[in-house]
Formats: structure tokens, sequence, C-alpha cells
């Protein structure tokens, strides 16, 4: 198990060209928030935009579509039910991320059916919150695609069948590879199990337990796919900057709260570039 440090954010957060535009950083695609989970989509979608995505959009119920404007302007909308005539939004895009705040219903289920059978074995799918709970619940086939799952114990209990008191190493590991897709497994000190590499996080803080900080880690390891080489890595870059903020902010803080981590991850990424 690699211990993750500082080191990881400055080999993978790269110094920007002078000569860049907005298509070499990602076209990202964030796919949930029903009507009661507005929150979970936004926080989601601010997070990936904060963390440098050059394009997002995001799909969504129509409830959402003002929230979601005026909290994130950067972003686009769509109608999560019309992913029908969205097809080639969901083809072209760099990363897709799914699941925060989608809701278990009929409907959440068939758009996720919907993503499934669009997305393609290049891209990458991260799969978040309610999508793993459907998933585990309706055995749902996975697509052929790069798929990072984000659960918390009690979702990596729905979907490996491991309860929580059994989720070690040795189990997590035989699981992964049964998945054959990276596990993000969160708690106080979050594990990353890819197809190569098992790493674990080293900060956090008991001040990140609020609702809406696995959304954000969500939206921030979408950001950082969609823009670095080598998934594994950007995926353990965004996991540790996500809880590094969080401890710096709870030096003068009881709780730190997603938007308060979402602002600061732009001064973070500058000040650990690559020199
Ligand atoms: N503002 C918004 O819009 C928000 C929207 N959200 C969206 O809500 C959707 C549902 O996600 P969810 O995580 O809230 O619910 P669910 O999947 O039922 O899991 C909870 C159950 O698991 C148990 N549990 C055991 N261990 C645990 C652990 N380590 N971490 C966490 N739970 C643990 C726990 O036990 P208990 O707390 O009862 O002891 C309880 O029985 C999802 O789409 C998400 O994106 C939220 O992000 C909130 C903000
Ligand atoms: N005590 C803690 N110490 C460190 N990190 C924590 C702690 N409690 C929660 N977290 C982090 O908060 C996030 C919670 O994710 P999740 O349960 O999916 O939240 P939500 O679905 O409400 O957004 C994870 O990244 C987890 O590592
Ligand atoms: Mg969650």
């Amino acid at each position: 198990m690699i211990k993750l440090n500082e080191k990881i954010l400055s080999s993978v957060i790269n110094k920007r060209p002078q000569n860049s535009y907005k298509g070499m950083f990602g076209r990202v695609v964030i796919i949930g928030g029903n009507i009661n989970f507005a929150g979970a989509i936004i926080m989601a979608t601010s997070a990936a935009v904060y963390s440098g995505a050059g394009l997002v959009t995001t799909m969504t119920s129509k409830a959402n579509k003002v929230a979601l404007n005026q909290s994130i302007p950067e972003a686009m909308y769509v109608n999560y039910k019309k992913i029908n005539n969205n097809i080639n939004l969901i083809k072209t895009a760099d990363v897709v991320l799914i699941g925060p705040g989608l809701g278990t219903s009929q409907t959440s289920k068939n758009i996720l059916q919907q993503v499934f059978n669009i997305i393609g074995k290049k891209q990458v799918l991260i799969i978040d919150g309610s999508a793993i709970t459907l998933i585990a619940n309706d055995n749902l086939q996975l697509p052929k695609a790069n798929i990072v799952f984000t659960p918390h114990q009690m979702e990596w209990q729905r979907l490996s069948g491991l309860d929580i008191k059994d989720q070690n190493y040795l189990n997590n590991k035989v699981k992964q590879a049964e998945l054959k897709s990276t596990i993000v497994l969160k708690s106080h000190r979050t594990e990353i199990y890819t197809n190569n590499n098992c790493f674990q996080n080293t900060v956090g803080t008991p001040a990140q337990a609020t609702g809406g900080m696995g959304d954000t880690l969500a939206g921030m390891i979408a950001g950082f796919s969609a823009q670095f080489n080598q998934l594994d890595l950007a995926v353990a870059a965004a996991v540790y900057l996500h809880s590094k903020i969080a401890e710096e902010l709870a030096k003068e803080r009881y709780v730190v709260l997603p938007h308060q981590i979402i602002q600061k991850i732009p001064y973070y990424m500058k000040k650990y570039e690559k020199k």
C-alpha cells in the first residue's frame, strides 16, 4: 500500500502551456441530481469546474436548471431525461461522472442504463453514490470503459458483498480484480485499489464528515482525470488534494463545508503544480 503525500500533486498537476485552450483540458459530462438532490449535482459540477476541466456539461433534472446556472454558470445544462437526444455529447466526452444525487427510482435506473449503452471503451466512467447502489441492487452489467467507483463503506458493501467489518486489504483487492475497475474506497483514510497499485490517503479530518463531501470528491476526480495523464495517479492526486485542503481549513474551523473546499482548489493546484 503506497502512502500518499504531497509529491503526488506535483507529479500530476501540469503547468499549463502558454498556448493552451479549453479543448486541451477535457470534456466532462456529469449526470445526476434528481428533484431532491440539486445540491449533490451542483457540488460535483462546481468541483470539476474549479479543478480546471475544460468544458463541463451537467445532465440533471429540469427542476435544477436555474439553481445550476446560478451556482456555476461555467457549466452547461441538459435535461437528463433527454439523453437520447444527446448521445453525441456523451460519446465525445473524455470523462463521464454519473451518480451524485441521481436517486434510485426507475427514472434514475433508465438514465444509468442509457449511459451504459452509449459509453465507449476508451472513455473514463466515474460511478458514484446512487449509481453504485443501483448497480448493486439490480446486478447491472458494467459497460466496457475505464471505470472508477467511488463508494463509501456501505456502498462498497452493497457492490462487493463484503460486510464493512470484512473490508480489509486482501478482500478488497480480490473484489477490485473481479470488477476490473479502480475502487476509491472512502473512509477517514481512503484507500484506492487499481489494477496495478494500491494507495492510502494520509490526510483528512473529521471536520469533513458532512453531506456533499463525497459529491465534491467525485467532481474533483472527474476534473483531474479529464486533464492529467495516467488515470490512477490523477485519481490519487484528487483524493489527496480534497483532504489536504480540508485539513488546512480545519485548522481554524470545527467543520469544513464542501463549497469551502471547492473555492480553494485552484489556489492549491497553483501551489503544487509541476515546477
Ligand atoms: N445535498 C445533496 O443533494 C446531497 C445528496 N446526496 C446524495 O444522496 C444519495 C444517497 O447517498 P447517501 O450516502 O446519503 O445514502 P446511502 O447510499 O443510503 O448511504 C447511507 C447509508 O449507509 C450507511 N453507512 C455506513 N457506513 C457509511 C459511511 N462510511 N459513509 C456513509 N454512509 C455509511 C449509513 O448508515 P447510518 O448513517 O444510518 O449510520 C446509511 O444507512 C447519493 O446520490 C448522494 O450523492 C448526499 O451526498 C448528501 C447530500
Ligand atoms: N472522519 C473523516 N475523516 C476524513 N475524511 C472523511 C471523514 N468523514 C468523511 N470523510 C470524507 O468525506 C467524504 C464522504 O463521502 P460520501 O459519504 O460519499 O458523502 P456524500 O455522498 O454525502 O457526498 C469521503 O471523501 C470521505 O473520505
Ligand atoms: Mg456519496
